[in-house]
């Protein structure tokens, strides 16, 4: 059955969740679970001008779990305005956590009080990073009982390699009725970890445990990306003892209490990427106010392969298009690989460009989703096992699309800005999830792109 919620019921629905954690939100409007909303894009405009990159999505969901941990209130600045920040609040709110929105960037967190250790179905179903909590949790009260997350459009996602991690810091983990309860009556203890695979979340669930845990905690082989620095460093200025981050190997020495800090978030690499990718595919110049070119190695060398200009600059990036795109071969890795969360952006790029590229994906098992949509609008791409052949074609032509995720959204918006004629794109609110004021951003350097359906 078909059940419309008009914007005002699901606005009270929402203000009532969110008044507790003491921020303020907005909603749109639902058909049967599908938002209705769409952006609209006319291709074929050169963007040019300036775009200013905002707090990273992939830093601020664990730091916002982070301040779980400390007894007094923590200030959070560069915070991106983001469906997903606002779950995480929700996620905070739903444990006892005051969450109050100072300015539209900064978040104050006030975490002295912890009313529940259980976080639902509900809220971690719409983001798997609700799971971050538990670490926090089990390090400041013992126990968490967290939803399993469950696999999402880009993979099966398991979550194995955090278990792991609070069993050798001993936990004792209970799997029943779709949740996983943590528990640790005698507190945490400091232990050698090695990671199968670099995992970025868990990773930081193990750091945020171990940094309350009694003794020292040693992480081998973990996940290396600016995020995992981030956290590391709110850990550290809120008083723990961290060293490592950033490297193959972390050290973690626990300490008895943590205590609120204030905080900046670094800026966003994907949203820069993605924006570089903007002013590529429609041969554009664009100056990127804030982007980490530090952070942005594998993105800009791919990119001069291409033929784009690059000037980096400490204070930011300006990319160029500079006459036709040259086809060229991309492998997604872990930190300082090529980001899988660039790899359908890029292959929206070569879907333009002049030969033959392959994309391989080697950090998730399905996140080739995009690869029909791009198809629909006339690109040339077929998948091989974890690669895809992308033969560029002259042009793309604007259809409906829908987004499959929130990745797969963007490389559609990049893909309908060089497109012959509209390209409409559903599914938004996976877009909405990490990227804050896309429609207005690109609005702003010339694209002629709209929200419809408010
Ligand atoms: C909120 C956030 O920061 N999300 C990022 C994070 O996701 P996330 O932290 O979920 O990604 P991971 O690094 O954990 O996952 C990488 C690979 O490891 C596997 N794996 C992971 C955990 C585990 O316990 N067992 C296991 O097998 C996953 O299925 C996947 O194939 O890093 C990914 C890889 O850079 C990015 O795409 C996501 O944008
Ligand atoms: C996959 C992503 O995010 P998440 O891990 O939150 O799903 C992403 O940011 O591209």
């Amino acid at each position: 059955m078909l059940t419309i919620y008009s914007d005002d019921k699901l606005l009270k629905r929402k203000k009532l969740l969110f008044d507790k954690a003491g921020i303020i939100v907005n909603f749109t409007a639902v058909v049967g679970g599908t938002y209705v909303e769409k952006i609209v894009v006319q291709g074929g405009n050169r963007l040019s001008g300036s775009i200013k990159i905002s707090g990273a999505k992939n830093a601020v969901l664990p730091i916002i779990a982070a301040t779980l941990l400390a007894t007094t209130p923590s200030t959070l600045e560069e915070i991106p305005d983001l469906e997903d920040v606002r779950t995480i609040c929700e996620v905070l709110g739903h444990l006892g956590v005051v969450v109050t929105k100072n300015t539209p960037n900064t978040l104050t967190i006030d975490s002295s009080n912890i009313i529940s250790c259980e976080a639902p179905y509900e809220l971690v179903r719409r983001m798997r990073a609700s799971f971050y909590v538990m670490g926090p949790l089990l390090a400041r009260e013992n126990m968490a009982k967290i939803s399993l997350p469950g696999g999402c459009a880009i993979g099966t996602r398991p979550i194995d390699l955090h278990l792991k991690g609070f069993e050798a810091l001993g936990a004792e983990i209970l799997l029943g009725h779709g949740f996983i309860e943590a528990k640790a009556p005698q507190g945490l203890k400091g232990a050698r970890i090695y990671l199968d695979f670099p995992s970025v979340g868990a990773t930081e669930n193990i750091m945020m445990a171990a940094s309350m845990a009694k003794g020292q905690t040693i992480i081998e082989n973990p996940a290396q990306e600016p995020e995992i620095v981030d956290l590391a460093n709110i850990l550290n200025a809120m008083g723990g003892r961290i060293r490592g981050a950033g490297t193959n190997i972390i050290r973690i020495d626990g300490v008895k209490e943590l205590t609120g800090a204030c905080y900046a978030v670094i800026p966003d690499r994907i949203e820069a990427g993605t924006y570089m990718l903007a002013a590529a595919i429609t041969g554009g110049d664009l100056w990127l106010e804030n982007a980490l070119t530090e952070h942005l190695k594998p993105v800009i060398a791919k990119l001069r392969e291409v033929g784009v200009v690059i000037e980096e600059d400490v204070t930011g990036v300006r990319v160029r298009g500079n006459g036709p795109l040259k086809a060229v071969d991309v492998k997604t890795l872990p930190y300082p690989g090529f980001p899988t969360d660039m790899q359908a952006q890029f292959m929206a790029l070569m879907t333009v460009a002049e030969g033959t590229s392959i994309v391989t994906e080697t950090v998730f098992e399905n996140r080739f989703m995009h690869v029909d949509e791009l198809k629909r609008m006339g690109a040339s791409i077929k998948i091989e096992g974890r690669s895809a052949v992308v033969e560029g074609v002259k042009a793309l032509t604007g259809c409906q699309v829908k987004a499959t995720d929130l990745r797969a959204g963007a490389a559609l918006v990049l893909a309908g800005l060089a497109a012959n004629g509209q390209t409409e794109i559903g599914c938004v609110h996976h877009i909405d999830r990490g990227y804050d004021g896309l429609v207005e951003k690109l609005k702003s350097v010339g694209a002629s792109i709209q929200r419809v359906g408010r």
